[in-house]
């Protein structure tokens, strides 16, 4: 789940990009990029860090052009080495910059077949790169000089043809425009806006509708599933679904945790889905103690307010602020490695004594995926002298890993796995632990006008919707990017990007 944006527009996009960058922030807080375009040219910025960090001044003079792309990275392939941060580019065909959100199934095939019968070299181990170079292999055989709208859209049906995963994707032709497309299944957000300036259109396609509204874009439409959009160098817009079998399968994920509430994804609001997650919670919370004892709710900040409040109100118990989040430190659960997770957490939310002592606190959080949030919080809620603790998950149990972006790929480090949910309860140390039903956050989050969508929930019942993946991918995946396998990578790796740094 990174962040992504293009923008086609009358004048410079670099500060516009900058901005949607940072509203999609939460999506991605390892790495950040930009590719702007003028005149044939490409200008690109990007490294590890956050967008304010990444981009100064002298970078920002330098992405001239009314074109660009940009991407926030949370990373789910490779390493987070500088050297894997997007948009990636590559010289032939055009010259094409490419930023992706979502994780490819068949990467290792791919890689193959590029390096054997494409004569294309690899020189990342990130899916995304394999992804650009699929794209500029397929544009490159059709041998045009002068590329039209159906020539892109020609080259994309053979890249939904061999690419498999959860990809939505923002790319840039020097010279023609923006193209942008969405997986078959439509698994990871996208969305169009568009606004007027003197009379003439201009464009920005985001990962969520935040971004477009922020910037002053009106929402246009989401990507549909299989479909490719062409945004050309002068703001007409060209549309098609390339794919052959298309599916409205987008991950439940987004509305449960990954997507800002202020978004519109998929024509669902995310703020009323969390909301309606909050009622169904209460509901369980009454099936299965009429007579419960709670005095007080209180969520675990961020996410979990939305759905927190809900609740509150439908059990008719007060809903109290017991954590204060410190406003500068970031998502835990997108971090990097365990230990800076666990170390996160008690940095960035500190309990105010008065709201637990003596008191049974029903805490609340969006999702329990490791355990790291949930056990440390329900620690200090005890050392503050709460009489009972229980905990309520917006979410239900996370049992399986997530091959689509989303950075959870050991079961083992789920707390779910293999627990019964009373001792997952143990193992937190939590008095009573309530998950959301499946079937509950379902209708949660399918509003009555969107029939067309099944979700996909793998993370809850291990149902890839790809239907790719086996146990053998399970094991390469957990083998390569558990918590452990990551570190060593990294250090391998970030030789390799000083010496690109160096080189450059
Ligand atoms: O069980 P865990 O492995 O700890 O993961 C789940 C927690 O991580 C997320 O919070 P995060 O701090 O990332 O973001 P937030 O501030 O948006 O809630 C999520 O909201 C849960 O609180
Ligand atoms: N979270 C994502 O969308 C990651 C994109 C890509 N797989 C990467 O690792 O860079
Ligand atoms: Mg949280």
């Amino acid at each position: 789940m990174c962040g992504i944006v293009g923008i086609v527009a009358n004048s410079h996009v670099n500060q516009e990009i900058f901005d949607a960058l940072t509203v999609l922030q939460h999506r991605g807080q390892d790495a950040a990029g930009m590719v702007t375009s003028q005149n044939g040219r490409f200008f690109l910025r990007k490294d590890n860090g956050q967008v304010r960090d990444v981009f100064r001044t002298r970078h920002m003079k330098q992405l001239v052009g009314n074109i660009g792309i940009g991407h926030v990275r949370y990373p789910t392939a490779g390493s987070s080495s500088s050297a894997e941060a997007q948009p990636f580019y590559v010289n032939s065909p055009y010259g094409i910059a490419l930023a992706h959100n979502g994780n490819l199934t068949n990467t290792e095939e791919l890689a193959a077949d590029l390096f054997r019968e494409d004569l294309r070299h690899l020189n990342t181990s990130s899916d995304s790169e394999v992804l650009l170079n699929i794209l500029a292999h397929e544009l490159q055989i059709l041998h045009k000089l002068k590329l039209t709208p159906e020539d892109l859209f020609s080259a994309m049906g053979q890249v939904y043809k061999r690419v498999r995963g959860a990809y939505a994707v923002v790319a840039m032709i020097t010279g023609y425009g923006i193209l942008a497309f969405r997986d078959p299944f439509g698994i990871r957000p996208l969305c169009i806006g568009v606004r007027e300036t003197a009379g003439k259109p201009e464009y920005m396609v985001a990962s969520e509708s935040c971004a477009l509204i922020g910037g002053g874009y009106k929402l246009l439409r989401d990507v549909k599933p299989g479909e490719a959009i062409f945004l050309s160098e002068d703001a007409q817009l060209f549309s098609q679904v390339c794919a052959e079998h298309t599916e409205y399968r987008p991950c439940i994920f987004e509305h449960v945790y990954l997507a800002r509430p202020d978004s519109i994804i998929d024509g669902i609001s995310v703020y009323k889905a969390r909301l309606r997650m909050g009622e169904f919670l209460a509901d369980k919370v009454l099936r299965e103690r009429p007579e419960h004892d709670i005095d007080v709710v209180i969520p675990i900040p961020d996410t979990s307010r939305t759905a927190a409040m809900q609740m509150a109100l439908k059990l008719g118990v007060k809903m109290r602020e017991g954590f204060v989040k410190n406003r500068y430190i970031g998502r835990t659960f997108i971090m990097p490695g365990q230990k800076i997770r666990e170390k996160s957490v008690r940095q960035k939310l500190s309990p105010i004594e008065l709201e637990f002592r003596d008191r049974v606190v029903m805490l609340v959080d969006d999702s329990i995926v490791r355990g790291t949030t949930s056990r440390q919080i329900i620690e200090m809620a005890r050392e503050c002298g709460a009489k009972k603790v229980y905990i309520a998950s917006a979410a239900p149990a996370i049992r399986y890993p997530n091959v689509y972006g989303i950075d959870m790929p050991a079961v083992k480090e789920l707390v779910g796995h293999g627990r019964t949910d009373e001792e997952v309860a143990e193992y937190i140390g939590a008095d009573w632990l309530v998950y959301q039903d499946l079937g509950d956050l379902i209708e949660s989050t399918a509003g009555a006008d969107t029939p067309a969508i099944q979700f996909d929930c793998s993370v809850f019942d291990g149902d890839y919707v790809t239907g790719d993946v086996d146990e053998q991918y399970f094991a390469k995946l957990e083998a390569a990017r558990n918590d452990g396998a990551k570190f060593d990578e990294e250090l391998g790796d970030n030789e390799t990007a000083d010496m690109l740094k160096r080189l450059s």
